[in-house]
């Protein structure tokens, strides 16, 4: 079957279809029994000389759900193949951005692999059920069993078992992770975990940040981009040096430069959801277990503010803590430390949840911590093999500001960017201030006046530095006129 022939190909299945047809209708009308008598028959009859191969996949197998059967209809539903036949529905769940397209019911398509032609059927059929899980208004209403029934020449066997079948279902799953719907989701307190039937509250994620977007040193956003395509096409490269497929972010700078714009910018290019991990509310190391198993692949999961969430400062506090413990231990009280280790939040606890042995529970993830204060967080949390790259989104630069520019006001240059340049080269300003000053507050086409007005607030702020400056060095001065003096009274008052 197959080899490009279309013509005969044609032909021969429209000769199988009409066969097929008037078979499926045959089996309708006859009781089950007398059916699975005639399809040994027909088997047995046909099976020598018949030449195609006949595979069926149901939607539900035992009572449980077949994840292939939907790989399939949405393979099957997409553009490149489903379009050719002329009754399709349409189905959109909660889940997915756009509508998604199957085949009717015994509506048919041929699908081209390598050179050589497939046929897919879409099959409904009505089934009594009359079990004893289904009684009441339920029992003896038909039941509807859906399957598609692929049908090939049985020498391109090992093709469709070895290399096709994956192409079809791979393909499904493909279509079906870039047209789901994503989400952005933060952890619920353990105490309504029962109640609402989840750890995780989610909404609907739309975040309009992109790289290009993005105020910043573009080297560095091409650094990471580059970065970021190599761990989306690393899953061999993972399985091959034997680490969980994950890759952890440290954004650190001062506020207003950009760090969730960042994380909301690698969300849409990766295409991944967001679970917006919030530590204060985790309880203890357990439940901090339990949220990274309950989180989905392709995703990123993010702690902002690391260094304000628990206490992660590290050694210095243990030791302090050692030393409570030891004074409490001689009171007799070990099995209240005990207890309150295990009931608490610790660092091992994080550090276990970025790359211990549960960390590998899913596929292609993302960590991402964000902090104001680098120097404040323990080494060990950010160690590189944690938190592999370490980004630092700072003042706004002249390379910034024009795609902050360009962003704002669609200008690409303009004859006030040299004043510009120089302001920002000299003076640290935060990107925040600068994409505040270039919105336009009165006429929207009024671009020059955002420059003046942003030169305008750099001058201003430069020049308060400069008072707050001067204050700082006279008061440092009275001050230390007024120590000299306090001690040398007090020298005088010791003579
Ligand atoms: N690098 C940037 N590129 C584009 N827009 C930016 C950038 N930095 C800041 N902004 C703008 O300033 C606002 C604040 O930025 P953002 O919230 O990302 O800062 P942050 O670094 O996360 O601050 P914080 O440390 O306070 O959480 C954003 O809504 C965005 O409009
Ligand atoms: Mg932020």
């Amino acid at each position: 079957m197959g080899d490009g022939d279309s013509s005969t190909f044609g032909e021969q299945f429209s000769r199988l279809a009409g066969i097929m047809f008037i078979w499926s209708t045959i089996q309708q009308l006859i009781p089950q029994s007398v059916r699975l008598f005639l399809d040994k028959l027909w088997s047995k009859l046909f099976g020598f000389y018949y030449p195609y191969v006949h595979i069926t996949f149901h939607e539900y197998t035992k009572g449980i759900y077949n994840d292939a059967y939907t790989s399939i209809a949405t393979y099957l539903g997409s553009t490149h193949s489903g379009m050719q036949s002329t009754y399709l529905t349409g189905d959109k769940s909660e889940d997915s951005k756009s509508l998604i397209l199957n085949l009717d019911e015994g509506q048919e398509i041929i699908d081209e692999f390598n050179g050589v032609h497939f046929l897919w059927r879409a099959c409904k059929e009505k089934v009594e059920d009359n079990s004893s899980s289904r009684r009441g208004i339920m029992s003896g209403i038909p039941q509807e069993k859906n399957s598609y029934v692929l049908v090939f020449h049985k020498k391109y066997r090992d093709m469709v078992t070895k290399t096709y079948l994956d192409h079809v279902i791979q393909g499904g799953k493909e279509i079906e992770l870039n047209n789901r719907q994503r989400k952005l989701y933060t952890n619920r307190s353990s105490e309504d975990w029962f109640w609402f039937g989840g750890k995780w509250n989610y909404i609907n994620f739309h975040h309009p940040a992109t790289f290009d977007t993005l105020a910043m040193d573009p080297l560095k956003k091409q650094e990471i981009i580059s970065d970021l395509d190599a761990f989306k096409k690393g899953k061999a490269y993972y399985t091959k040096i034997g680490k969980a497929w994950k890759r952890g972010y440290l954004l650190h700078g001062p506020p207003g430069t950009g760090k969730s714009t960042m994380i909301a910018a690698i969300a849409n290019y990766m295409e991944y959801d967001i679970y917006d991990l919030e530590l204060t509310s985790v309880i203890n190391n357990s439940e901090l277990k339990q949220l990274l198993i309950d989180t989905r692949s392709k995703s990123i999961i993010v702690i902002e503010d690391i260094d304000c969430s628990i206490d992660l400062t590290g050694k210095r506090k243990k030791k302090e803590a050692s030393k409570s413990e030891e004074e409490e231990m001689e009171s007799g009280q070990e099995d209240k430390i005990d207890k309150d280790s295990k009931s608490k939040l610790t660092l091992s606890g994080v550090l276990n949840f970025i790359d211990g042995i549960w960390s590998a529970c899913g596929q292609e993830r993302i960590i991402i911590f964000t902090t104001n204060h680098v120097d404040k967080l323990d080494p060990a949390l950010i160690r590189r093999g944690r938190m592999d790259m370490h980004i630092e989104m700072s003042y706004c630069k002249f390379e910034a500001f024009k795609i902050l520019a360009k962003n704002y006001l669609d200008i690409d240059s303009h004859p006030l960017y040299g004043d510009i340049r120089q302001l920002l080269e000299g003076n640290d300003v935060r990107p925040c201030d600068v994409a505040e000053n270039l919105m336009p507050k009165t006429n929207p086409g009024d671009g020059e006046q955002c420059l003046r007005n942003l030169i305008q607030a750099i001058n201003a702020a430069k020049e308060e530095t400069r008072v707050r400056g001067k204050r700082g060095t006279l008061a440092k001065r009275l001050k230390e006129t007024f120590l000299s003096k306090s001690t040398f009274k007090k020298s005088a008052t010791k003579v």
